[in-house]
């Protein structure tokens, strides 16, 4: 946020600066406009006709001089228009004006400075690639037509946002590398459409269009014809007509629904991360209702003597696994401290050694970074502590900080860092016991914490955390934990995650016959 923030300011400067430029320019071509007709009406007509086009320009004195009529012309040329274009460029103004192309290039040397200082530039090839990206989740996670992009979505129309046809060209070539073939077609065949409709939308031509779109269309059904674990009517009901041109949008949503049909499987089944956590983040949960009425809502007084005056309000989002919501747990000292302490650029988050851009965003496009160990780091820590009734140890239970803008996203995943239901002797220490994921700045659409298996999601309330446990009493990794972060639609979200490790809290649990407590 920090960086669009910045650069919007810079962009706001340059904007500035073309606008000064552009009113000389302006007036130094019309200055030249002026001259050339001039020029062209009278001494160029005469010469062409008097004398041979490739004479010297000793000639072409001689035959002025030699006409009443051609002096003249000449004359008042350079006593209005070449005065004129004179005094233009003489002037202060105009000659400040140059300058500002002195502090337009300064501004671009900052750029690379900047870049330089943080080992990032920004924004660069990567981050339109990002940028692309984000569109492509959103469409993905929420369905929205291409058409309404191009319209920047109902909520940015407002700020007179609107895609080119070359715009909507480039995102599709983005959706086809990235292997989205539906949306590759949707939005390539919006850019005809748009083509069509828009005489004075030359971006992108036709013929460079129509070629891509078959071979994307041919891709596109070849890949599908790999499916062989879909039915005969799943396929033909969603893949027989690949092209998406007027088609309702029933139609297209199905399209969308391509890689959770192939695996013949539909929302709420528990297991199938990616259909569940596309319902979720659209708003539908799917915890059974005689779940759903048994959750309660109830003010915490017991775990910390800080409660009894102040107590804290939990709601529960589920029981098996126990994800609770914590509400008004930072205030806005804690929110507005951590922007002084957290870097202020921020990175993309890596993912599982993935060091790669474009393959991190496949999982993942917060950017992050931890907090360092300052008295404000320290403060959060024992919040978090008096919140959870558990331990943190002082060298490895990090806080995180996560910032998602439009389009940002984490796919379904579990916390703990072993893939594997039993966790090793030697990993167990470290191994992630708990996770408690605050909101510190809740954005204005989508952002929500789906958990894919339970069929709830966390909404990002500003102030609010949600917890729950990864690992089960026994040092296993807990059913049912599988979360994600919606993509933001509008808005910006800011989380922290704070995670919580078993090593210091195994001897805190009560004692139970059940180890899978
Ligand atoms: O931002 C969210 O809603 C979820 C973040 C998350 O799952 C994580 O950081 O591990
Ligand atoms: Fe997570």
């Amino acid at each position: 946020m920090e960086k669009y923030t910045y650069w919007a300011n810079r962009e706001e400067h340059i904007y500035l600066l073309l606008g000064h430029r552009l009113k000389y320019l302006h007036d130094e071509m019309q200055l030249i406009e002026k001259y050339l007709k001039d020029y062209e009406e009278s001494s160029l007509k005469a010469i062409e006709n008097a004398i041979k086009p490739l004479a010297t320009s000793e000639e072409r004195g001689k035959l002025i001089g030699a006409s009443a009529i051609l002096s003249h012309l000449m004359t008042h040329r350079y006593v209005f228009i070449v005065d004129g274009l004179r005094k233009l460029m003489s002037s202060k103004q105009y000659r400040d004006s140059q300058e500002n192309v002195k502090s337009a290039l300064d501004l671009t040397n900052e750029a690379e400075k900047n870049g330089k200082i943080n080992g990032y530039k920004w924004p660069n090839e990567d981050d339109l690639f990002m940028s692309h990206t984000a569109i492509l989740h959103m469409q993905e996670i929420y369905g929205f037509t291409a058409r309404q992009f191009y319209k920047g979505l109902t909520i940015e129309t407002s700020f007179g946002g609107v895609l080119k046809a070359s715009h909507c060209a480039n995102i599709g070539q983005a959706a086809l590398t990235r292997e989205y073939y539906y949306m590759a077609v949707e939005w390539l065949e919006f850019v005809l459409e748009l083509l069509n409709e828009d005489e004075t939308d030359n971006s992108i031509s036709k013929d460079e269009v129509e070629p891509l779109l078959e071979t994307v269309i041919k891709i596109h059904n070849d890949v599908n014809h790999l499916g062989e674990t879909m039915s005969h009517e799943q396929f033909s009901n969603t893949y027989a007509d690949v092209t998406y041109r007027n088609q309702p949008s029933k139609e297209r949503i199905k399209g969308r629904h391509l890689n959770y049909a192939l695996h013949g499987k539909t929302y709420g089944n528990g297991s199938d991360w990616d259909a569940n956590n596309i319902a979720l983040c659209s708003g539908q949960e799917f915890q059974p209702i005689e779940i759903r009425s048994k959750m309660k809502c109830f003010f915490e007084r017991q775990l910390h003597p800080y409660f009894i005056l102040n107590p804290l309000k939990v709601e529960q989002l589920s029981e098996y696994p126990l994800i609770l919501q914590l509400y008004d747990v930072l205030n806005s000292k804690d929110i507005e401290e951590h922007y002084d302490v957290r870097r202020p650029f921020m990175q993309i988050a890596g993912f599982l050694n993935v060091t790669d851009v474009r393959l991190v965003t496949r999982y993942r496009t917060a950017a992050g970074g931890s907090l360092p160990s300052v008295p404000f780091t320290e403060r959060i820590h024992k919040k978090s502590e008096m919140l959870t009734g558990l331990a943190l140890g002082k060298e490895y239970d990090g806080l995180l900080v996560a910032e998602y803008t439009y389009g940002r996203y984490y796919s379904p995943h579990k916390d703990p860092l072993s893939a594997s239901q039993t966790v090793n002797d030697i990993d167990i220490a470290g191994e992630r016991l708990a996770t408690l994921l605050y909101y510190l700045h809740e954005p204005e659409i989508g952002g929500y914490t789906p958990f894919t298996e339970v069929g709830i999601a966390g909404k990002p309330v500003k102030g609010s955390a949600v917890f729950w446990f990864n690992m089960h009493r026994n040092g296993t990794i807990k059913e049912g934990i599988t979360h994600s972060a919606c993509p933001v639609v509008h808005g910006h979200k800011i989380v922290f995650n704070q995670r919580i490790q078993y090593f210091q809290n195994f001897q805190k649990f009560g004692c139970s016959l059940n180890q899978l407590d």
